[in-house]
């Protein structure tokens, strides 16, 4: 990829799409091209395609996309599945009709069956049921990796799919009741310490496992991906490891220094019992990841405390 390249990057406010920018930037590519979704609405199809048509961008990375947690995908079913499908649609169609390169499309874990086999194998796409909660917004992420193939398939688009395990890093969402688990948990536990309260509400059993990869990691993954990779399919990111959502919980707890109890709500759901990546079709080219969960942890508690934190807008959408 010539470093003059004009690249799109969609969502460039977000959690993965800042993180694009700064791994964009630091290997040199500076023609990098972003919109606010106030500036762009990708569920417009005419704003979209007038957007294509005057910048046309040789690359596209697809990080734009309505996200949250397991209460806010259960809530939101609808808005999960429409928002998701429209930018999707818009996107892929447009980049499509302006002869774009390449588009890096993301999807999530979420993608694969409730009780697919662990590791989760890319191969396991579409063999069985999904997981109730965020199943419109897995429905909505899977038709994105089919508009992938289908227009390589009938046009010889060069777009490709990467599907991330769950992520955290700098400008995560730090919403109680919309935010992904981490996030959540870091300001739980750094409140409950500060007012001392005696115990931090962690919700479901505790025994679901999942799977944390780092957003820096994740965007040198796709990178890579923009580099170098170019076939039809999908594409796991994670770290190849796991832990139950008891030991993130006690993990927390530490990094934040917070010295009281920890309860269980099974009121709230669980989810899927386990998500974990098989890594191996990228390990298989070289790459993996670098960022330790406890590492990775600490620098965002750090910054957390210095004020990273950006509440979400689902509520009020
Ligand atoms: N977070 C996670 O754990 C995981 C995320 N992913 C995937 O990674 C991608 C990015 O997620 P993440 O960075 O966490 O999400 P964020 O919520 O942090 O960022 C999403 C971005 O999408 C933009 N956006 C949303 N709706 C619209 C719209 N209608 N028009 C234009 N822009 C819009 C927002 O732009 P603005 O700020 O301008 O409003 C926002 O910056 C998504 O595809 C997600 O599915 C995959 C696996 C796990
Ligand atoms: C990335 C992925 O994210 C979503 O799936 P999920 O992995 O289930 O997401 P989660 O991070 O919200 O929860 C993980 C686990 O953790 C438990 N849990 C405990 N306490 C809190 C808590 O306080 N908040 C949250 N959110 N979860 C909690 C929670 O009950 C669950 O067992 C998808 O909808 C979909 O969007 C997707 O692709």
């Amino acid at each position: 990829m010539n470093k003059e390249a004009k690249i799109y990057v969609a969502g460039h406010r977000g959690m993965v799409g800042s993180a694009m920018m700064r791994r964009l930037q630091q290997a040199g590519y500076h023609n990098l091209i972003t919109r606010t979704s106030q500036e762009l609405d990708l569920r417009n199809q005419a704003a979209v395609a007038d957007f294509f048509a005057e910048e046309k961008p040789e690359y596209v990375v697809l990080a734009a996309a309505k996200v949250g947690g397991i209460v806010a995908n259960n809530v939101y079913r609808a808005d999960f599945l429409y928002e998701n499908l429209m930018i999707e649609a818009n996107v892929i169609h447009q980049s499509y009709l302006q002869g774009v390169q390449k588009l890096l499309f993301l999807g999530s874990s979420c993608i694969y069956p409730k009780m697919a086999p662990q590791p989760l194998q890319e191969n396991a796409l579409l063999t069985g049921p999904l997981e109730e909660t965020n199943e419109p917004y897995a429905v909505a992420k899977i038709a994105g990796i089919k508009l992938c193939d289908a227009y390589r398939a009938q046009y010889g688009c060069n777009f490709i799919s990467a599907m991330p395990t769950n992520l955290y890093g700098p400008h995560d969402n730090y919403d109680l009741k919309n935010s992904h688990v981490l996030p959540a948990l870091i300001r739980k536990f750094h409140e409950a310490k500060a007012s001392g309260a005696p115990e931090v509400e962690v919700w479901g059993s505790g025994t679901p496992r999942r799977e944390f990869l780092h957003a820096d990691d994740l965007a040198d993954a796709c990178l890579w991906l923009l580099e170098n990779y170019n076939e039809q399919g999908l594409v796991n990111i994670g770290t190849g490891e796991d832990l139950s959502i008891r030991e993130l919980a006690e993990l927390v707890s530490r990094t934040v220094g917070y010295e009281g109890q920890i309860r269980f709500n099974t009121d709230y759901p669980d989810g899927t019992p386990r998500k974990l990546m098989d890594v191996s079709k990228l390990a298989g080219h070289g790459w993996k990841a670098s960022i330790g969960l406890e590492e990775g942890i600490a620098a965002v508690y750090a910054a957390f405390q210095q004020g990273d934190a950006k509440n979400s807008a689902l509520a009020t959408a």
